[in-house]
């Protein structure tokens, strides 16, 4: 049951207590663990479905934000950019970013059930079969392969028809799809761009090959895009998950509460190594903290912000930190907060000759208002879809002269290093407004491979408060080098003849970026980013001296606290990373099933 105060509370002590999003929580559900305690964001939801799935455990997920029910922008995919800088938003700001000329970003996470899976773009990646065996080597870790993860890619996700149920003949590969609670669709409103990305593919082949379905593990090349959309529905980890869960009764949600402290209970076996069992939870810093009990673990799915923001908080991470806080230090971890990555990106735009982009309805609020209609009554039309109907991982050209100062950063041959998404408007990711009169097509652009790498940290002993983020956007040159290389690879992709008499003027600043030097100016001027932050509570070998949790997710160093987002990430996946997730979190639900015999 939702319980929307900790006065809701009638226990206070559970089996698993999940923190943050039942997101990727939904998988506890499953097990309705007596014994957890957790957050539920992408991955708490998850983790929360799948734990409760056994009656006898008791589970409680704890999140910050609201319900995700019945709020339509969370539904109709092409609505989901509008949940930025919203309620349903933590409303993050970088610290000015070197590589952006200094300018200061908003980040969105998910304020929400369901985490940032409920207010993401939708796109469903897989990550190539190079990027799971790369972190089963890093890790040290077989089961984190592609072979073994397999079973988690068909447990987490189904493809079901498109919303206009044309024929996907060539779009897409059934044979390779599962049968999980999120469903994943092709988009379901063709546009005019889908055909001529496609023949200028199949025209240009050589570092642009079509590919006919890119979760088959083979990352590289031009393809339909698939998205976790079913009947012209978000399918996040709250629908998916969660909500079908929330009525058992070994599974409670408390809603708008913040966790604020992981709380030591004492030493494991009585020699040292810190225990947790408890956690504090509260809707404001003016409210006293009530404690809950985690009989067995506490699992922190808060993800790549709220995890090492709540592990500072609780006295975990680099030791000296901690002390210049006044907060007494527990466990010294310096990896916490470390190493946050995310993917640079940056829209192009092109005015085109057509009538027929969704700028119009942008700017007319009759006919949005009549397009919204027809979507709530059929579920058919423009707002099936997260703008882009189709996607590109492209590699960097084998004699890349960057390749002279960098040794190649991707997982391997079938990972891209750059991506392209192709939209039918004026899509507003960078800081130019979408324009008054004028058709467009926005081309987004990122780098896919990212060696620029940041932190978050904290400067506040208030939970409530706002960490510092810095995801230190294009500060390596290997990241300035390929986000050139991206622009210059969608100028060749659309000179070609598919695009004849329909690609206008590219629009605004780039018109005039003809050197490489004024390119990387453009991007610095309006770069972006496109939400896939990741890696800042590391995955490692146990015996590892970096890293923060190991192998099987438990947070090193220490007793009863198991952490399971996209935080554990050894690398960023070449590709969007919400499956990857999923996965994690799926395989999470299997190790905590076996260790505790649910
Ligand atoms: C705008 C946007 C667009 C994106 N587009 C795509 C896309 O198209 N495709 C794709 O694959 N990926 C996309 N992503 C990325 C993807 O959605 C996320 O990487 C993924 O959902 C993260 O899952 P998670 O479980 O790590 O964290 P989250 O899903 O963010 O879950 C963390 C949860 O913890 C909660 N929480 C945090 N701190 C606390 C606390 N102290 N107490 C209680 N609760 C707390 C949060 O409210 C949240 O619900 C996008 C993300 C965003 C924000």
């Amino acid at each position: 049951k939702i319980l929307s105060s900790p006065a809701e509370l009638v226990q206070t002590e559970y089996d698993f207590i999940v923190i943050g999003g039942v997101g990727n929580t939904a998988i506890l559900l499953r097990f309705s663990l007596t014994d957890l305690a957790w957050i539920a964001g992408t991955a708490g939801s998850v983790l929360s479905a799948r734990l409760s799935e056994n009656p006898d455990v008791k589970v409680l997920a704890v999140e910050a934000g609201a319900s995700n029910e019945g709020i339509v922008e969370t539904m109709a995919p092409f609505l989901g950019v509008s949940l930025s800088n919203t309620l349903l938003d933590w409303n993050y700001t970088t610290v000015p970013q070197e590589g952006y000329n200094n300018r200061t970003l908003s980040l969105t996470r998910g304020y929400v059930l369901g985490g940032s899976s409920t207010v993401n773009l939708l796109t469903w990646n897989r990550g190539a079969d190079d990027l799971w065996d790369s972190w089963a080597r890093i890790t040290d870790e077989p089961g984190w392969s592609r072979e073994a993860m397999e079973k988690y890619w068909l447990k987490s996700s189904r493809l079901v028809s498109p919303a206009d149920r044309h024929d996907t003949t060539n779009q897409e590969e059934p044979s390779i799809h599962g049968n999980g609670p999120v469903q994943v669709s092709v988009g379901g409103f063709p546009t005019e761009l889908d055909g001529r990305v496609l023949d200028t593919s199949k025209m240009l082949g050589g570092r642009f090959p079509y590919t006919v379905d890119l979760n088959a593990g083979h990352f590289v090349g031009v393809s339909y895009m698939q998205s976790s959309v079913g009947g012209g529905q978000r399918s996040s980890a709250a629908t998916a998950y969660l909500n079908p869960s929330q009525e058992r009764g070994n599974l409670d949600i408390l809603i708008n509460t913040h966790v604020t402290k992981l709380v030591q209970t004492g030493s494991w076996r009585g020699w040292g190594k810190p225990e947790f069992r408890v956690i504090q939870v509260a809707q404001s810093s003016e409210d006293a903290p009530i404690q809950v009990t985690a009989r067995k673990e506490i699992l922190l799915c808060a993800g790549v912000i709220g995890t090492p923001q709540l592990l500072l908080l609780s006295g975990i991470g680099p030791w000296q930190d901690l002390k210049s806080l006044g907060i007494s230090p527990i466990l010294a971890l310096s990896d916490v907060g470390q190493h946050l990555t995310d993917h640079p990106a940056i829209p192009i735009y092109y005015a085109v000759n057509s009538n027929s982009t969704f700028d119009r309805y942008l700017r007319n609020d009759t006919l949005f208002a009549e397009e919204l209609g027809h979507w709530e009554q059929t579920h058919q039309g423009l707002f099936v879809d997260s703008p882009g109907n189709t996607q590109a991982f492209i590699r960097l050209p084998n004699n890349a002269s960057i390749y002279e100062s960098f040794e190649d950063p991707s997982s391997g041959p079938g990972a891209g290093h750059l991506e392209m998404i192709f939209i039918d408007g004026f899509a507003q990711f960078g800081s130019l407004p979408q324009p008054e009169t004028g058709n467009f097509l926005t081309v987004l652009a990122g780098v896919v491979t990212p060696l620029s790498e940041g932190y978050v940290t904290i400067n506040s002993t208030n939970p409530f408060d706002h960490p510092l983020i810095d995801p230190a956007f294009l500060t390596s040159p290997f990241d300035q080098y390929a986000i050139v290389q991206a622009i210059k690879d969608i100028q060749e992709f659309l000179a070609s003849s598919p695009w004849n008499g329909f690609v206008l003027d590219a629009y605004g600043d780039l018109l005039n970026a003809t050197t490489d030097d004024a390119k990387l100016e453009y991007v610095r001027a309006y770069g972006s980013n496109i939400n896939h932050l990741a890696g800042t509570a590391r995955m490692s070998p146990r015996t590892a001296k970096w890293g923060v949790v190991d192998q099987e997710l438990l947070l090193k160093g220490a007793e009863g606290i198991r952490i399971i987002d996209a935080s554990v990430f050894p690398s960023i996946p070449e590709c969007h990373i919400q499956a990857p997730v999923y996965m994690i979190a799926e395989r999470a639900a299997d190790l905590i099933k076996d260790r505790y015999h649910l």
